[in-house]
């Protein structure tokens, strides 16, 4: 994990990448100024064939949105590193960011994700892919906790800066079936010190099932402890 934090920070990180994305002039950072591909590389949180009605209905609502300024797409690439304005070197290593390492489209995490900056508020239209089974036909809890860590560390990354995962509170309410549509509704509660305390929800695309809750605790780094002695 040090080697990991050191070569992110080392790099112009991606976590410090993100947090320019709250300056409120033109964003330095050209990956996020370019709405289909960050020098070449595929933005996987456009629309493709595999989304389904439901997805697609939720996404142009929020696209919409976003053209009247009150909501921002957030693009999405298959490595951290993609994210940066300034890559760290990666030597022969192939990374792969966990909810996008796989090649086929629909079988996996297919995601967009949006933030409202007056309202603190991350939300993010996930639809499950048929191999993030946990029961019979329905998602793994395990998928539902990376998704909702994804769209409350984002957020909290967007208000933060730098920050880690300390602890995520999960309830499963009810069991999100694969393929269907649902919301993921994150927004940071609040800032005390380091420590960046944020509240989301996993919603059916009508709000008719809240099928999950959660609550996570997310870190401000703090730049001095990382140790770049394991490198
Ligand atoms: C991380 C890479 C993400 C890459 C994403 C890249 C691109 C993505 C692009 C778009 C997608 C957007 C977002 C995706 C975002 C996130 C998803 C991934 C997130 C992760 O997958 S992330 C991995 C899992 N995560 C860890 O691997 C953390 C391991 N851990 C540590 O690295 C340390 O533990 C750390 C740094 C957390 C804190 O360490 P530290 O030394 O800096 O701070 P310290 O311990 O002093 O705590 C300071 C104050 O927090 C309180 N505190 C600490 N922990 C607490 C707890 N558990 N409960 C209650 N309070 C706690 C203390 O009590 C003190 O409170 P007080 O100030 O009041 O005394």
């Amino acid at each position: 994990m040090l080697r990991l934090c050191s070569r992110l920070l080392r790099g112009g990180a991606v976590i410090g990448h993100l947090t320019s994305w709250s300056h409120t002039g033109p964003s330095p950072l050209r990956c996020f100024s370019v709405s289909h591909s960050c020098h070449g590389h595929r933005d996987y949180s456009l629309p493709n064939a595999t989304w389904s009605r439901h997805t697609q209905e939720l996404y142009r609502k929020y696209e919409e949105l976003s053209k009247i300024g009150a909501w921002r797409r957030i693009p999405s690439y298959n490595s951290s590193v993609h994210h940066m304005a300034d890559a760290p070197p990666r030597g022969s290593r192939v990374t792969r960011l966990f909810t996008r390492n796989l090649d086929q489209d629909g079988v996996g995490f297919e995601y967009s994700m949006f933030y409202n900056v007056a309202e603190k508020r991350m939300i993010c239209i996930f639809q499950p892919g048929d191999y993030l089974e946990g029961p019979p036909g329905y998602t793994h809890g395990g998928c539902i906790a990376t998704i909702l860590d994804s769209t409350l560390g984002a957020g909290a990354m967007y208000i933060c800066g730098k920050v880690m995962t300390a602890n995520l509170n999960i309830n499963y309410l009810n069991p999100v079936p694969l393929g269907s549509t649902v919301i993921v509704d994150c927004h940071v509660e609040k800032v005390e010190g380091r420590k960046v305390y944020t509240r989301g929800q996993v919603r059916s695309h009508d709000d008719q099932i809240l099928h999950t809750e959660a609550t996570g605790l997310f870190i401000k780094l703090n730049m001095r402890e990382v140790d770049h002695s394991t490198d």
